[in-house]
């Protein structure tokens, strides 16, 4: 799946600004980012369910808005709002669609349907928001699908229900290889099982990088007064800057994986953090 140049606009406002983005097969990208930042527009772009007005995105090498069946029976899609077939029973709906797919793991959803205690025989338009989540995952997740799309899964969902999630997503991802791409704003369920991360704020991609990797490329500097001097201009992989209410600034720096660090890093009297990826979020996105 991938991604080249998006950009959309509603109302003449970006939702999406020069978007580039590629998903390796095997990997769980998390997408983070405030309320509105436009990780549902981007993960519907990428899916090709609507039309940018500039760019392109493809899976597995077709393009995304012209679709074909097979690709279509490779992927599964959880939007937002589960709201399909709402008036059908539980049972029913999932009897209906396990039809179309040849690889239909019908004792999964049994046994799933059991461990999760939703109810069988009533329609889905009467379940809580969380056990229509529930059931649209176990939807997704049926066909064994070799990419999983997950728009914000964990939103109504108690932490038990977000952790049962968390684990059969790391499963699946472990076992069976199966890509991933989910959208959230909770930091610690991304930490969780996410193999990469990418930021999403303002329309555009502030960083996408292997999860592991992040918290050693990234560092706070906090720069006291006495050092303002190294400030005049900006520092080598300056992400954001922030004066200290008791004077002093504090910095925060990307360096490419493996170079070293500028040589702010080095001054006299200048402290370094490493940065959780809650900070880290907050200070790109904040
Ligand atoms: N159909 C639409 N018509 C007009 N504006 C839209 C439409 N869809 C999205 N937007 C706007 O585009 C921006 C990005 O929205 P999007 O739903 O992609 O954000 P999000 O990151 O998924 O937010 P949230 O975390 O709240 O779900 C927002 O400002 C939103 O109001």
């Amino acid at each position: 799946m991938a991604a080249s140049g998006l950009d959309k606009r509603y109302d003449g406002q970006p939702a999406l600004d020069q978007v580039s983005l590629r998903l390796e097969p095997g990997t769980v990208l998390g997408l983070i980012g405030r309320n509105g930042a436009g990780k549902t527009t981007l993960i519907r772009a990428l899916l090709g369910l609507i039309e940018t007005d500039a760019g392109s995105a493809s899976i597995w090498g077709h393009p995304a808005l012209q679709m074909g069946d097979e690709c279509k029976a490779r992927l599964s899609y959880v939007p937002q709002q589960p709201e399909a077939l709402a008036w059908l029973k539980v049972d029913d709906m999932l009897d209906f669609i396990g039809r179309f797919y040849p690889r239909w793991d019908a004792a999964f959803v049994d046994a799933t349907l059991d461990r999760w205690e939703l109810p069988r025989n009533r329609m889905l338009a009467k379940l809580s928001p969380g056990e229509r989540q529930r059931v649209a995952i176990i939807r997704a997740l049926a066909p064994q699908p070799e990419l999983l799309v997950l728009d914000e899964p964990a939103a109504a969902l108690d932490p038990v229900a977000r952790r049962e999630l968390l684990r059969e997503i790391a499963l699946r991802a472990g076992e069976s290889g199966t890509t991933v791409l989910f959208s959230t704003h909770i930091v610690s369920d991304l930490e969780r099982v996410a193999s990469h991360v990418a930021f999403m704020h303002q329309g555009r991609l502030l960083l996408h990088s292997e999860l592991d990797s992040l918290k050693e490329r990234h560092l706070r500097l906090h720069v006291p007064p006495a050092a303002a001097d190294q400030l005049v201009g900006p520092v080598p992989g300056e992400v954001a800057r922030r004066p200290h209410p008791y004077g002093g600034h504090s910095v925060v720096i990307v360096r490419e994986e493996g170079a070293a660090w500028p040589m702010l890093a080095h001054a006299p009297g200048v402290q370094r953090e490493v940065l959780s990826l809650e900070d880290l979020f907050v200070e790109v996105a904040g």
